[in-house]
């Protein structure tokens, strides 16, 4: 259980658009110049159970519309979402019930209930069962660590103890899979780890499938093994992070120390991009030369200190794939 195929999907929105000025305002109201968005333009992927997939994309790229089609909030215009087999459009409870949503920007939480009443409504409302709702609480306690939390007003709760209270609340009914949308805008660091520790945990330990939007690179690099990456609605990525990333990012960065500064440091199979007093950067492509070979022969020839190896961001890697592909917003322009 978990497993997800979103086939040919499409959502198109119709704009009324506008003429500028107020010449235009009221010929748009004779006339009104429609347009439609695709703001999903046909994708196709299929993610199994217990992945945990970062499914990303620039503002606007159609990653909000492509989740709220997955969890049968819209409809599609097209195409197709099958959770486990069923439309979240067609089998609503059957799929509801496998589903776990946190909004990093909103809440389900009840703003004038203590955090533990908001649990105690939400066990009532979804009918969860006594053990395993006891079961979800314990296991939040310890990783999340919320058990303190829960006599506080949801309203008094910090940024980021609202957040753990959010997917602690989406997990009580034990679902197969969980869509976190942005869960770690705007925490400090440490509240930052305990999310990403607890959604590591539950899927290590109960194969919870998990599809995470995020602009946090670092959420990506510890908990995603593949990425689903759209542009203007359309798929332009999709395979392991690692191959993703060697394909997109192939060199590799040497930083050389070196005991007294030397004119003119120099290898064939590397580029040196920038010298320093004593420090020397060279750049080098990783499937021409090992770094291994790369060190041992600057080592022979130069008085090196020290040496380091850069690997790349995962910022340079996602602007590789952004680069020229600008979402475009022309459509809603006034
Ligand atoms: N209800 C709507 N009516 C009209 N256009 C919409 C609607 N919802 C989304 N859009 C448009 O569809 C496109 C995709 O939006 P969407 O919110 O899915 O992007 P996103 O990838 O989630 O962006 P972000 O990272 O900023 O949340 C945008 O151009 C957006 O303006």
């Amino acid at each position: 259980m978990g497993q997800l195929e979103v086939r040919d999907l499409v959502k198109a929105f119709k704009l009324v658009r506008k003429k500028k000025g107020l010449g235009g305002s009221l010929a748009g109201l004779f006339a009104p110049r429609k347009t439609t968005v695709r703001a999903v333009d046909g994708i196709s992927f299929r993610i199994e159970a217990g992945e945990i997939v970062g499914f990303l994309g620039p503002n606007g790229a159609g990653k909000s519309t492509t989740v709220k089609m997955m969890t049968g909030i819209l409809h599609p215009t097209s195409g197709s979402v099958l959770v486990d087999g069923l439309s979240p459009q067609r089998h609503r409870k059957e799929v509801v019930r496998r589903l776990g949503v946190v909004f990093g920007q909103r809440t389900q939480l009840y703003w004038d209930l203590r955090l533990g009443e908001s649990y105690e409504l939400l066990r009532r409302i979804y009918r969860i069962e006594a053990r395993m709702y006891r079961e979800n609480l314990d296991l939040m306690h310890d990783v999340l660590g919320i058990g303190d939390l829960l006599d506080i007003p949801v309203r008094q709760l910090s940024l980021g103890q609202r957040m753990r209270g959010d997917i602690a609340a989406a997990m009580l009914h034990s679902p197969s899979v969980l869509f976190l949308d942005e869960p770690t805008i705007g925490l400090d660091i440490e509240a930052k780890q305990a999310i990403r520790r607890y959604i590591a945990g539950i899927n290590k330990e109960r194969g919870t499938t998990v599809i995470l939007t995020t602009h946090d690179l670092d959420d990506v690099e510890q908990l995603c093994g593949r990425l689903v990456v759209i542009n203007h609605g359309k798929l332009v990525e999709d395979g392991p992070l690692n191959a993703i990333l060697s394909r997109l990012a192939p060199y590799r960065m040497l930083e050389v120390e070196l005991e007294r500064p030397v004119p003119g440091v120099y290898h064939s199979r590397a580029e040196t991009v920038k010298a320093e007093g004593q420090r020397v950067w060279l750049r080098f492509e990783k499937n021409g030369i090992s770094a291994s070979r790369l060190i041992a022969e600057l080592a022979d020839r130069y008085p090196i200190r020290d040496i380091s190896v850069k690997e790349p961001d995962i910022e340079d890697m996602i602007y590789e794939i952004y680069k020229g592909k600008k979402p475009n917003h022309a459509a809603q322009e006034g």
